[in-house]
């Protein structure tokens, strides 16, 4: 998935401009409940492409200190992990010395930026939003995020560059191997417990090709399994600056998730729920991908079980989103329990991957319609034909039917839970997909 990474000063607009472009996608995806309202990253589609916007809004502290610092180590990372660059200015206070600077940065990079200038309110501002010519730059982007002025062509030539979305994936002989993301905030354990999961075991490290970054995956062997822990060079390597930036993190983590089939959450058992394990977990939910939640840390908390059945509680509500996610507990440091988590990987990977024959999965949907039929909408009853398994990874579902517009959230999430529990998928993401009948099923 392009990566696209709105990045400039504090207070030029970079959240109100992410929140811009990312409304024109809520027709076609639900709002994730449980996620709080700043979000992070959102999947974008605009005319058959579809791209990750991040949001760096906020990330810089605030203190006059720290601005010119942090601000450069937020444009370094977009560098480093995004695909293409949103930078934004503000017109009102024109060109800033650390637009500059910022644009002496940019200018090193092979990748696609985009030179943005925010507030353009109306055609009185356009003027100022030519200063920024300046800078050096071929096209300069005149927008105002507050009002939709000048998105639509902002989005067009980001867009026009990307590749279209590609069709789903072919199932081939590699996938055999199990391929693991090990996410989570900066201290929660990451690296304790991927070297504790590693071990002494023979382990072959290989460069992954065709990634841009310095992505370096480990591939090893369990109980007759092969598995590909992703990204470990990015695990193992300590002591970057922008660790410091807590929020900038999370970008690390997206990258590694749209590599994997399952990723394993981690969260630090003595500090609880934070919004960033929300993000990160919000992420996962997105791209559809397989989860372990991993409560990291048990040592510090197993003496006190309020403590304990009070954590459990607030991880489960809190990630009420992901439902289908196993929660397991270990402390990665002395290695107690983490022999759980491989397996639990396992049996979520191979939810994730199953299939199910055309004949079962039409017999669990007429047991469906018959449990509980389909309501009456408009006065027209909701007629279901004949549904197939369209794909794996996750399990993906295509039901006909003769008003795919009107099936209604809570009769979706009725079907939903019913082939989730007839097909044994409770530990993996399910997709139902509504079409309408076309004249080859309908001969069926
Ligand atoms: N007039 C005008 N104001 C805008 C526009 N876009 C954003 N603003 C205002 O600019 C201020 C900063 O906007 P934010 O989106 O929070 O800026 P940011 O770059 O994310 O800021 P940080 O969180 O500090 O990084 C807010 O008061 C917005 O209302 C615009 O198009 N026109
Ligand atoms: N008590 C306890 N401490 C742990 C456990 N796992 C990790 N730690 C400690 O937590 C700290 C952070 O662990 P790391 O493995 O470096 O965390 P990380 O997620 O890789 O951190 P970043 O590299 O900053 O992203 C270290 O001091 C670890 O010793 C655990 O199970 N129990």
């Amino acid at each position: 998935m392009t990566m696209v990474a709105v990045v400039g000063r504090p207070n030029v607009g970079k959240s109100t401009l992410f929140n811009r472009i990312c409304r024109r996608r809520h027709a076609l995806v639900d709002d994730l409940p449980g996620v709080t309202r700043d979000r992070i990253t959102a999947q974008v589609s605009y005319e058959g492409k579809t791209f990750t916007l991040v949001d760096t809004g906020g990330f810089v502290s605030g203190d006059p200190e720290r601005i010119a610092g942090e601000t450069r180590e937020q444009v370094l990372l977009a560098l480093e992990e995004a695909d293409a660059i949103l930078f934004v200015s503000d017109a009102k206070t024109g060109v800033h010395p650390e637009d500059v600077t910022m644009a002496d940065l940019l200018r090193r990079t092979e990748k696609p930026v985009f030179y943005v200038v925010n507030k353009v309110d109306g055609p009185e501002q356009e003027a100022l939003a030519a200063e920024f010519y300046a800078l050096g730059v071929d096209r300069v982007y005149a927008v105002s995020a507050a009002h939709g002025r000048g998105i639509h062509d902002l989005l067009e030539d980001l867009t026009a560059a990307m590749p279209e979305d590609e069709p789903p994936e072919e199932e081939t002989e590699a996938d055999a191997v199990i391929r693991v993301a090990v996410v989570g905030r900066p201290n929660v354990g990451k690296s304790t417990l991927v070297n504790q999961i590693l071990g002494e075991r023979r382990v072959i490290v290989s460069p992954t090709p065709g990634t841009t970054r310095d992505a370096v995956d480990t591939l090893f062997e369990k109980d007759g399994r092969r598995y590909l822990l992703i990204d470990t060079a990015g695990i193992r390597r300590k002591g970057r600056t922008y660790q410091k930036l807590e929020k900038l993190s999370i970008i690390k983590a997206l990258g590694s998730i749209d590599r994997c089939h399952v990723a394993v959450v981690l969260l630090d058992a003595l500090e609880g729920v934070t919004d960033q394990d929300l993000h990160i977990g919000g992420y996962v939910q997105e791209r559809n991908r397989g989860c372990v939640i991993g409560l990291n840390k048990w040592d510090t908390l197993e003496k006190d079980p309020k403590a304990v059945r009070r954590l459990l509680d607030e991880v489960k509500g809190r990630f009420r989103f992901l439902p289908h996610a196993p929660i397991l507990t270990f402390s990665a440091l002395s290695g107690k329990r983490v022999a759980k988590l491989l397996p639990a990987v396992r049996e979520v990977y191979e939810q994730y991957a199953l299939r199910v024959g055309t004949g079962v999965v039409n017999r669990v949907l007429a047991e469906a319609l018959e449990r509980h039929e389909p309501p009456l909408v408009s006065g027209r009853r909701l007629k279901f034909y004949y549904a197939t398994q369209a794909s794996t990874r996750p399990p993906t579902f295509v039901l006909f039917c003769n008003d795919p517009e009107r099936v209604h959230f809570s009769y979706a999430r009725f079907l939903t839970n019913h082939f989730r529990e007839s097909f044994g998928m409770d530990k993996t993401p399910v997709r139902l997909l509504f079409r309408p009948r076309t004249g080859r099923e309908a001969n069926r």
